[in-house]
């Protein structure tokens, strides 16, 4: 493992914001993503709940779509509308996420917004490293590698064992119960971006004070 890609500036993504007091945390300590949930989820929002919370947010933090086994055309119209400016797809990889379905999304977005380029993330629920081996071919610029929990396709607060990610070249983001305890270890793998949701909660809702340390854990190395 190269010690340069180690040390680089890590990104930081906010999942499951859900109310205006998330976005003004946001706006605040200034994470680099946020996530709005549009999969079935105690974090779910609307698309017209979506639409109202990103006009309260900073133009300098990209907003990510979570989906799990959309349609296209759903995507299609959240990226039309500036509701989101990158896909996160945390659903399944055999039956509806296919490659097919990657490759059919971005000729979608780019026909819909031929001057934006939005990023797409490939969520990979972590069993073992096979998992991750067959994901690295997959159609999208980032892989997100999260925790398989069984029937949770993700936001479960729970880690999974790091050490199964080898060296990749494609970036991606570590997700799966990141908390205070476990963010400077994270500082130390290769992800270009760390994603945390349930650690930055407190009684199911977004924590500001929680948001506010963790970035500056992340910010101070
Ligand atoms: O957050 C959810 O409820 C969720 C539901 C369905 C699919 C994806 C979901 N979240 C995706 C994320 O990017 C979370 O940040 C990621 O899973 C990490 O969550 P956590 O382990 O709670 O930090």
């Amino acid at each position: 493992m190269s010690k340069s890609k180690k040390t680089l500036h890590k990104r930081i993504k906010i999942c499951g914001l859900t109310r205006p007091e998330d976005i003004a945390a946001v706006n605040e300590y200034r994470p680099d993503y946020i996530g709005f949930v549009f999969a079935p989820s105690k974090r779910n929002v609307s698309e017209m709940r979506a639409a109202g919370l990103k006009k309260l947010l900073s133009p300098d933090i990209t907003a990510v779509g979570v989906f799990v086994n959309s349609p296209i055309d759903d995507i299609v119209r959240l990226v039309s509308r500036g509701i989101i400016g990158a896909v996160q797809l945390h659903g399944d990889m055999e039956g509806f996420e296919t490659v097919q379905y990657a490759e059919d999304l971005k000729k979608a977005l780019a026909a819909a917004r031929p001057a934006a380029s939005v990023p797409l993330i490939r969520a990979v629920r972590v069993k073992d490293g096979d998992d991750i081996r067959r994901a690295v071919s997959y159609p999208a610029e980032y892989l997100l590698f999260d925790t398989f929990v069984k029937d949770q396709y993700g936001g479960s607060g729970v880690r999974f064992d790091w050490s199964l990610i080898p060296h990749i070249e494609k970036p991606w983001f570590l997700a799966g119960g990141l908390s205070a305890s476990t963010i400077k270890e994270a500082l130390n793998t290769e992800a270009c971006c760390l994603d945390l949701s349930s650690a930055v909660e407190t009684d199911g809702r977004k924590d500001p004070k929680k948001i506010q340390e963790i970035i500056q854990t992340v910010r101070s190395v």
